[in-house]
């Protein structure tokens, strides 16, 4: 098996071989120490404006399930926060672990979460999705955890969709999906410069946290990780711990869109 992925002998600790800039200044995720995120009130607040009628499919790429937007216009869009201008929705995904105890890519004060869920949105001031993730501003991810609490019924569509898509590379249509469903109630967020948490590890990402994670149940953990990362046909390998871990701060700060 050649390719990065999670296990032993492709995952984080060997990316660096093959992207250096995994070492990099601006690297993700990183551990939010709380105390140390410092309220900045020039934030804005985050506008988030998804039309469900962008949403085309949901794909099991090998690496996580993925739901894609058409992103030709400016129908699902992310403004206000950190970032300036408009960034329109490519995609969403998650992380999750094997067990409950871990999952996420970010970590607050050390703790990390069964699962966390990546919305990916670029910048329209770069003619296309390619050309933003080369720049220094050209991604903002919003990320949001999953703790373990009631059934998430938001989730569901998703999850439902989850055994046409078992193994790698397989995709269906998956259509009138609405991403904003699954925000918490608060927007309030951190926020800080980083990286893709996946090969290639660009540092191009805004990220934006949100500090108020959404539920899911222990039931729908486990439908997460019925997924494989594998080809139809090969020794089947269950997508689990599909995780990077906190990454060093170097210097950078967080700052806080609320008190
Ligand atoms: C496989 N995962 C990444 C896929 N992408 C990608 C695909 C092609 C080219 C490229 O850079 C040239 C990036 S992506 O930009 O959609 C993202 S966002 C993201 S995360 N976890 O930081 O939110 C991981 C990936
Ligand atoms: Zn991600």
């Amino acid at each position: 098996s050649h390719g990065w992925g999670y296990d032993p002998e492709n995952g984080p600790d060997t990316w660096s071989a093959q992207f250096p800039v995994a070492d990099g200044p601006r690297q993700s995720p990183i551990d939010i120490v709380t105390a140390d995120a410092h309220y900045d009130e020039n934030l804005q607040p985050l506008e988030v404006k998804y039309d469900p009628g962008s949403s085309s499919g949901i794909v099991n790429n090998g690496h996580s399930v993925q739901v894609d937007f058409a992103d030709d216009t400016d129908s699902s869009t992310l403004t206000g926060g950190p970032i300036s201008g408009t960034y329109r929705l490519r995609q969403f995904h998650f992380h999750w672990g094997a067990s409950d105890d871990r999952g996420s890519e970010h970590t607050v004060d050390g703790a990390k979460f069964p699962a966390e869920l990546h919305l990916v949105h670029w910048n329209t001031k770069y003619p296309n999705f390619a050309q933003s993730t080369t720049q220094p501003d050209g991604l903002a991810v919003i990320g949001v955890f999953l703790q373990i609490g009631d059934a998430n019924p938001q989730l569901q569509k998703v999850l439902d969709a989850l055994e046409a898509i078992k193994t790698k590379d397989k995709q269906i249509a998956f259509l009138d999906f609405d991403p904003s469903v699954l925000l918490p109630s608060s927007l309030d967020y951190w926020t800080y410069d980083g990286s893709l948490t996946t090969p290639p590890l660009l540092e191009s990402v805004t990220w934006i946290v949100l500090k108020e994670p959404i539920n899911v149940s222990s039931d729908q953990m486990a439908m997460f990780r019925s997924l494989l990362f594998t080809q139809e046909g090969d020794e089947p390998s269950n997508m689990v711990d599909n995780y990077r871990p906190p990454q060093a701060l170097k210097g950078r700060s967080v700052r806080a869109s609320f008190k």
